[in-house]
């Protein structure tokens, strides 16, 4: 019989309790010790009674043959005596065939008494000729010549043997009277005379008969009632011996009741406390116990179920259901009856059982057969209710493989599709329409957090999501792969179909609203949509590919839809060239291959000049410096950092370097000072809440005076963070550093936010700066934020002065400072070891 589980405790291998495991010879022994007694007392009874009849049966012998003798000795007396009166022949005769039978006894006695037991041939014929009973002859001689030192078969002996002088006597009489006979006839006086000796004679061995009865007779009494009192007193040990022996084997059998009673007690106590449901059946399925957390978890108690077939009480699934078709877990009924018919389950197998209220139950079985010899009789089945632990795990697996928020599945789950979606399409060669993959980001999503709260933008989400759920058709796979990300896997989905659908989705976008209190939001989407084709091989690929599509539609000013064949377009490439530059980066920061540049930025009239204090003013600028010598402008790696938020760590390295260089310069009293040295902070750490004490720390550290400190935040970047970039400037503008907004004029360029930040620096953006000369429309707004910046108290600095003409111009147009290679170009600026900065 097969066995789900292990064996419970208490069941041998075998499945046998351990009562059953005594075996067959030490059972015998047990018995052997138990009964010795009593047959060893049968034995001494039985020797004893054969003993005894074979003593009385010898002193019968003596008996029976004593009479023979009397009447042997009494006829030839009595012929005698005739012979002696009348002379007859055949009176004579008859007294010699009286005598010969005491006389043939005697004999027989005398060589018994001689030559013991060897005499026994002849002492037999003696005594038969002496008219004993054939039978008896033995008996009569064991006794005489074993027991004849006993005083009781001595005495009867002695007796005997005082008949052996008046024997022979009445013998020689016999003789004598015959010779006179023979020569005259006898006188009356002669006769007389032999007739009293006759009587003489008969008296004596009468009264040596009448002795030997005696002792006869009182041996025999004797010896019955010796034989009566060892008989009894066997009688009494052995029923001594039976009862002291009952009385034992009912205390043992009270003992191993109630120790049965313990051990049954504390198991049907241990049943009934226990969790585990515990059944019992016959080999056939019939029950015959169940505990109470049986009755429970079938819902029918043991009453109900005592004897009848298990399997046909348990209740059946409601409904066929999913998880009715091939291939999900067993019924528990399935399992008993396979079971008992000896399938084998894996051990680990779940079951399913219904409860009485049909709810589902999910169950670990384990199977114990009890059997003997003959096999199998009954069945121990142990059912664990995992339902709940089940549930658990689903839950857990679901929270592994979901998005709480939409509940959609995450990009673990949607990556591990992905990776069989792939490993299908190399493994098959049927036809098929094409795959496609989109990955969608939410626009500006940022700023319905910030203005309207997380909550809201949770809101959005779930109506993103829910509307992506309709856009779809059935097979394809919607996952929430990032904060504003979505990801779909479009299957079986020519790639027109795709482009399609993807622009469906960007519209329904458009018309996605939630309302919040007074406001109405939405949220644009922009959309990259690759097609999965070579040479896109895997999951990583194919990802990696799939952002850089819906970063192409960023670029392309959102709410659109990049549409990528690998086959045909080559554009993606660009953005797949910037993960190149991730990698370079970090391995630029570990390994110390940054190194600083600083360009001029120089006064064009007196007050900027005065501001300066005479000393440098100067912008730290980041270069890569490659393996091969080549020195790599960070137009080339800053947008694939921003992109893959390894800002932060390169503005840190910035910042520290350029505060050793400053000090080192310092402490060398380099001519001219520096008076205003410019850093660069980008807009990720502009978000960093930990960047202001990072800051505090490193000019701490080196000891820079923070009046020759500039920090350079871009517009975007501070609108982005306000709330931390205000407390940023002004803290660190309570120490004594600068700022400049960078790049003014590029972006939205909101009066309002000037007037936030309180920055002492205006940079207008280069691009407006380049072309001024021949835009009169940029020279117009190099003018306006010349003016705007000073109407706000603050300096300004145009970038990209590349040529003399326009340092000219900007003077004349009043802006305070100028910057670019007519001014002075980037130079080095380091220290003499540049360091390298764990990423
Ligand atoms: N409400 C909410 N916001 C989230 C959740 N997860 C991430 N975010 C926010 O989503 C925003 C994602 O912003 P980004 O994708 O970087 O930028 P964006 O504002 O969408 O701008 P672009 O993507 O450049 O158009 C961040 O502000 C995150 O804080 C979330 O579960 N709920």
């Amino acid at each position: 019989m097969p066995r789900l589980t292990p064996p419970a405790p208490g069941i041998d291998s075998a499945g046998a309790p351990p009562a059953a495991r005594f075996s067959g010879p030490l059972r015998k022994r047990s018995l052997l010790l138990s009964i010795w007694p009593f047959v060893a007392l049968a034995i001494v009874q039985t020797v004893l009674a054969i003993s005894s009849l074979h003593i009385l049966g010898a002193m019968r012998a003596f008996s029976s043959g004593e009479s023979q003798w009397s009447k042997g000795q009494k006829d030839a007396t009595y012929a005698l005596a005739r012979y002696a009166v009348s002379g007859d022949a055949a009176a004579y005769e008859q007294f010699h065939q009286g005598l010969h039978i005491p006389m043939s006894d005697m004999q027989a006695r005398l060589m018994l008494e001689d030559r013991g037991y060897a005499a026994r041939p002849q002492a037999s014929l003696l005594l038969l000729q002496g008219h004993n009973e054939p039978e008896e002859i033995n008996a009569l001689i064991w006794l005489t010549v074993y027991f004849k030192h006993t005083e009781s078969i001595g005495q009867l002996l002695a007796r005997w043997r005082d008949s052996d002088e008046p024997l022979q006597e009445l013998q020689n009489l016999a003789g004598d009277i015959y010779a006179c006979l023979q020569l005259a006839p006898p006188t009356p006086a002669q006769k007389q005379s032999w007739l009293a000796q006759i009587n003489s004679l008969q008296i004596q061995l009468s009264e040596a008969e009448r002795a030997f009865n005696k002792v006869l007779g009182d041996t025999s009494r004797a010896l019955n009632a010796w034989l009566w009192s060892i008989n009894i007193g066997i009688a009494v040990a052995m029923l001594s011996l039976l009862m002291g022996h009952t009385w034992r084997l009912q205390r043992k059998t009270a003992r191993a009741e109630d120790a049965l009673d313990l051990v049954s007690e504390r198991a049907s106590t241990t049943l009934a406390a226990i969790g585990e449901a515990v059944i019992t059946t016959d080999a056939a399925g019939h029950v015959m116990y169940m505990n109470r957390a049986a009755e429970e978890l079938l819902g029918m108690s043991l009453e109900q179920l005592v004897t009848c077939e298990l399997v046909q009480h348990m209740h059946a699934p409601p409904l066929v259901t999913d998880r009715d078709k091939p291939g999900v877990a067993p019924l528990v009924q399935t399992a008993i009856s396979e079971t008992l018919r000896g399938h084998e389950y894996p051990r680990d197998t779940i079951f399913r059982l219904y409860d009485a209220q049909f709810h589902l139950r999910e169950v670990r079985l384990a199977f114990t057969p009890i059997g003997d010899h003959t096999g199998t009789t009954e069945a121990v089945w142990v059912l664990h209710d995992v339902s709940q632990e089940q549930s658990y795990i689903r839950e857990l697996a679901w929270q592994a493989t979901h998005d709480q928020l939409t509940g959609l599945i995450n990009r673990y789950e949607f990556e591990r599709l992905l990776g069989v979606l792939l490993a299908r399409n190399q493994q098959s060669d049927l036809p098929s329409a094409g795959n496609a993959i989109m990955y969608l980001d939410l626009d500006q999503f940022k700023v319905i957090n910030d203005t309207a709260g997380h909550i809201a933008g949770d809101a959005m989400l779930r109506a993103i999501s829910a509307m992506l759920q309709r856009c779809l058709r059935t097979g394809d796979v919607l996952a929430r792969v990032g904060g504003d990300e979505f990801a779909i896997l479009l299957t079986d989905c020519a790639f027109g179909e795709a482009q399609r659908i993807a622009e469906q989705i960007r519209d329904a976008a458009q018309n996605v609203r939630i309302q919040w209190g007074e406001r109405s939001l939405s949220a644009g989407i922009s959309i990259g949509l690759v097609k999965l084709a070579a040479p896109l091989a895997t999951v990583e690929e194919v990802l990696r590919v799939a952002d850089m599509a819906s970063y192409g539609a960023k670029q392309r000013g959102r709410n659109t839809v990049y549409a990528y064949d690998p086959g045909v377009d080559q554009e993606i490439a660009r953005y797949v060239g910037e993960m190149e530059w991730v990698e370079r980066i970090k391995a630029a920061l570990e390994r110390g291959h940054f190194c600083l540049y600083a360009q001029t930025i120089g006064a064009l009239n007196t007050t900027a000049d005065d501001i300066a204090g005479g000393g440098l003013h100067i912008e730290v600028q980041i270069r890569m410096r490659l393996p091969d010598g080549n020195i790599i402008s960070p137009v080339l790696f800053i947008p694939a950092a921003e992109r893959y938020g390894l800002m932060p760590m390169v503005d840190r390295w910035v910042v520290k370097q350029s505060l050793r260089t400053l000090a080192h310069l310092q402490k060398s009293g380099q001519v001219p000072a520096i008076s205003c040295c410019a850093i660069n902070l980008s807009g990720t750490s502009l978000g960093d809440e930990r960047l202001l004490g990072f800051l505090q720390e490193q000019i701490a550290l080196h000891a820079v005076d923070p009046g020759t400190l500039c920090f350079e935040i871009t517009e975007t970047a501070a609108i982005t963070h306000l709330p931390n970039a205000i407390r940023l400037v002004k803290a660190l503008k309570a120490l004594g550093c600068r700022f400049s907004m960078d790049d003014f004029g590029a972006g939205v360029s909101s009066f309002s936010s000037l007037k936030n930040l309180p920055v002492d620096f205006l940079k207008i953006d280069g691009a407006i700066v380049a072309d001024m000369l021949n835009e009169p429309a940029h020279r117009a707004m190099v003018d306006a934020i010349n003016h705007l910046g000073h109407a706000l108290g603050m300096r300004t600095i145009a970038e990209f002065a590349s040529t003399p003409e326009i340092v000219e111009t900007l003077r004349s147009m009043g802006i305070d400072y100028a910057q670019g290679y007519a001014v002075g170009r980037p130079q080095p600026f380091s220290h003499p070891a540049a360091e390298a900065f764990p990423v």
